[in-house]
């Protein structure tokens, strides 16, 4: 779990609204939650920030028409597309209770800022929910009653995720809106969050060797790049370790579209909006000024890879003062070569080359810089981080 950048003080009226949604099938796409104010911790908050998906009409597919492999994925290049409509299942209420053991606490995979996420199964083929144990497993998150940012969570996740298919994207296979609970169903990622991977190990995890960190920072690289050169540039707005997911082969995907937005149009460079995210992740522009820009991600994306370089979490009172803050510690020794060496995790040491580590240093220093045009784009970082791998002589 984040430092997720919000919380709010009243619910009731988003409360309202999402059982006006599904009680009558009349939906008004336009009923958001209203205000609610900010609490120290908390950047800021939200208010008409969500999209307008409803139960109709994000679920234009029947479940007797759903299969899994049209869903997104079999046959999706490595290029990705971008389907027309959501291809979603609707589940129901019941389902998901029986895919999850009635969200049992041993199915608890772990709790975020909105929900709590549970192992649940369904069949392979038709998603259907089927006994526990059996079918294929997939990862439920229920998402918290009190929470306005929950539902606009839910519904940015079904307008953004439902219609975005790559292989560094997690697929989100179904969701349910029934009264009020909102349900998201999402392909089931075997090693869980880079950042349980990075910093919350367990016998269950193992160290991140130097190879699988770049493999992990290409991938995910490459998820952002993709959002960022779609015609409706998408702008992820949240990246972090613990939105980074992984597959059994440590491919990675980003998870979390809750607070996805639509890039700029018309030759603007930037969108305005509230001021939501993680702290230490969110770039300083968009903290400063709520302008919100496409490589306000690659910020995000710079600070991930300080992280997966040092081994070290952005932000960790619990190191000395000087070093609360990362960026602020590293950025003065990123590009001196003895200082970087003192810096990088020690649990790799001696599994890169002295010129791999430097080039990552310095890409790390371009994405992480003040103002926003002198970051590098997605489509560069790849480039470079590729440059990085071909670098690295494997046994
Ligand atoms: N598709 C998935 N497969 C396997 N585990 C998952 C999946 N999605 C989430 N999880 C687990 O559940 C945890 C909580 O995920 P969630 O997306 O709700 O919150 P978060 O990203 O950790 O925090 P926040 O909501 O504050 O940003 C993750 O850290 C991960 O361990």
């Amino acid at each position: 779990m984040g430092n997720c950048l919000m919380s709010l003080k009243s619910h009731s009226a988003a409360e309202k609204s999402v059982s006006n949604m599904y009680s009558n099938q009349s939906t008004n796409p336009d009923t958001r939650p209203s205000t609610y104010t900010t609490t120290s911790g908390t950047l800021s908050n939200t208010n008409g920030e969500g999209s307008s998906v409803t139960s109709s009409s994000a679920g234009q597919q029947s479940q007797s028409q759903f299969s899994a492999a049209a869903s997104c994925g079999t046959g999706t290049s490595s290029m990705g597309e971008i389907l027309a409509t959501p291809n979603l299942k609707v589940y129901s209420f019941a389902d998901l209770k029986s895919a999850t053991k009635s969200f049992k606490s041993d199915t608890v995979l772990g709790v975020g800022g909105f929900g709590t996420v549970y192992k649940g199964w369904v069949d392979g083929d038709t998603l259907e929910p089927c006994k526990v144990g059996t079918g294929i497993m997939v990862a439920v998150k229920k998402l918290n009653h009190e929470s306005v940012q929950g539902f606009q969570e839910w519904q940015s996740e079904v307008k953004f995720l439902g219609t975005l298919c790559h292989p560094n994207l997690v697929k989100l296979l179904g969701y349910c809106g029934e009264d009020q609970e909102l349900v998201l169903v999402y392909e089931f990622m075997q090693r869980g969050s880079l950042e349980n991977h990075l910093f919350r190990r367990s016998s269950a995890t193992e160290i991140l060797s130097w190879d699988k960190r770049l493999k992990i920072a290409i991938g995910a690289a490459r998820g952002l790049e993709f959002l960022h050169s779609s015609e409706k540039k998408i702008i992820y707005r949240d990246f972090k370790a613990s939105n980074i997911l992984l597959d059994m082969d440590y491919n990675p995907k980003i998870s979390d579209f809750g607070l996805a937005k639509l890039g700029p149009s018309g030759g603007d460079s930037h969108v305005t909006t509230r001021i939501m995210g993680t702290y230490g992740y969110a770039a300083p522009e968009y903290v400063a000024t709520g302008h919100l820009y496409v490589k306000s991600d690659v910020y995000g994306f710079g600070v991930v890879l300080l992280e997966m370089l040092t081994g070290l979490r952005v932000v960790d009172m619990k190191r000395p003062s000087s070093q609360h803050n990362l960026i602020d510690w590293a950025k003065p020794r990123l590009l001196h070569k003895r200082k970087l060496k003192t810096m990088m995790d020690a649990r790799i040491q001696g599994q890169y080359s002295t010129k791999a580590a430097v080039q990552a240093a310095q890409l790390t220093l371009q994405c992480l810089e003040i103002e926003p045009r002198n970051r590098p784009s997605m489509k560069e970082v790849v480039e470079v981080l590729e440059q990085v791998d071909s670098m690295t002589v494997r046994q």
